[in-house]
């Protein structure tokens, strides 16, 4: 079972974080690859004459929440449930809480929650529901709620909480990450920079289709001060970030732009029998000649590495080298898969060099350079031959790379 961490994490106000460490998770939303595994953050704040409780849990793990949710207070108790955002991780315990809590709770969301809360879980979850206005504040427990929509990210329904008067920002989806991170806050740098990565997969994976919308949302946030002068920073999954709360939403920036990192260059390739490999090595060795640093993943008849972490290496990638053998009269399937997750959720500004094998006919690099110009990447050549490379094919190929990092 999921260890559940219940700790205090303000005195004043009263505030908890109910985090459900999911370590039985392998593919998150039945796609990602996520051997990290993910946390589920439910916050309490008890306040005077109020216990707001800030999302849930998900439904399998409903027990092992209510117990810990009991652990705090009576569930009849809470007054008000913010529902940030509707996607069951964090909304599935929902029917079971009201029922303990004799529905006497107001749900508090976006109009779209409320549509979709109905939709997922039946009328009368949505009896006492208050949809909000962008921006309009609520008194509650002698605190002022300010909820602001940040919609697409990453569904149409999301929203986050301002406490004002303590500065802290429940920000729901928006800064948060996968893993399972060794402490509840970001006061151990260890600890943030093992997670960093994580929260850059989970980025590109679970909200990159609307990567747009993290600068634009950030945008907006910023503009109302918030974020400078946040407190804390409380999203529904990983660390909270409480030393630095800038930190966070700076890294939401910099992968939302595709900041890239010196010298990395993304290569990703398939080959079955080794002569895609055998071009692949030449790249790699001009690659490290001039001094970059190559990030290499490769499907063969003995790796297959989870498309996932590929997602999450391409935003602070400089740029891109795909390697691809024809296969059936089309790109091989693994780095066609890999293909068209990265024009769909991590679409970037980045040069991309393609090198092709083939037997009787190239045809994947013609594909591959055909989806890569309806992109944003930018098609800087195409090195394709039959079977083994000849003396002008490695020639060719180490122009390619010249070329590719001219364009940096
Ligand atoms: C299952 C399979 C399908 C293939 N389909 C094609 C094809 O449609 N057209 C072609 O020119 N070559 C085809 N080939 C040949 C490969 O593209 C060629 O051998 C290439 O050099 C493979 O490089 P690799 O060993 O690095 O994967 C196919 C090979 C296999 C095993």
């Amino acid at each position: 079972m999921p260890d559940v961490k219940v700790e205090r994490i303000l005195e004043d106000p009263e505030l908890y974080i109910i985090r459900v460490d999911d370590d039985r998770i392998k593919y998150f939303e039945a796609t990602w690859d996520i051997p990290e595994g993910i946390t589920y953050n439910a916050y309490l704040m008890k306040l005077d004459g109020a216990t707001v409780l800030f999302d849930l849990s998900k439904r399998e793990y409903t027990e092992l929440f209510m117990e810990a949710l009991k652990k705090l207070v009576d569930p009849e108790e809470i007054t008000h449930v913010v529902i940030h955002h509707t996607e069951p991780d964090h909304t599935g315990a929902l029917p079971a809480f009201l029922e303990a809590n004799g529905y006497r709770a107001k749900l508090i969301g976006t109009s779209f929650a409320k549509r979709f809360l109905e939709g997922f879980y039946g009328e009368k979850v949505v009896e006492n529901f208050h949809a909000i206005k962008d921006g309009e504040e609520m008194r509650i427990g002698g605190k002022t709620f300010r909820f602001i929509t940040v919609p697409w990210l990453h569904w149409p329904d999301t929203m986050i909480t301002y406490v004002v008067e303590d500065k802290l920002i429940f920000s729901c989806d928006a800064g948060g990450g996968y893993g399972i991170p060794k402490t509840i806050d970001d006061s151990d740098e260890e600890v943030v920079r093992e997670y960093l990565p994580h929260v850059t997969k989970y980025i590109v994976t679970v909200i990159g289709h609307y990567h747009k919308y993290i600068v634009q949302n950030i945008k907006k946030l910023k503009a109302m001060g918030i974020v400078d002068e946040a407190q804390m920073i409380l999203p529904g999954h990983g660390l909270i970030w409480k030393k630095n709360p800038a930190r966070i939403f700076e890294h939401y920036e910099r992968v939302g732009a595709g900041v890239p990192t010196e010298g990395k260059i993304l290569v990703l390739y398939d080959s079955m029998y080794g002569f895609v490999e055998s071009r692949m090595e030449i790249v790699l060795d001009e690659l490290k000649r001039l001094g970059k640093k190559p990030v290499v993943y490769r499907f063969t008849d003995k790796e297959a590495p989870a498309v996932s972490d590929i997602l999450g290496e391409v935003p602070d990638s400089e740029a891109i080298i795909i390697g691809a053998s024809t296969f059936e009269a089309d790109v091989h399937p693994r780095v066609r898969y890999a293909l068209l997750e990265i024009l769909d959720k991590a679409n970037y500004e980045k040069p991309v060099l393609i090198v092709g094998a083939f037997g009787w006919g190239g045809v994947a690099g013609k594909k591959i350079e055909t989806l890569i110009s309806r992109s944003k990447f930018d098609h800087v050549d195409t090195v394709e031959s039959r079977g083994m490379p000849r003396p002008e094919d490695k020639e060719r190929l180490r122009e390619g790379v010249m070329k590719l990092l001219s364009w940096l």
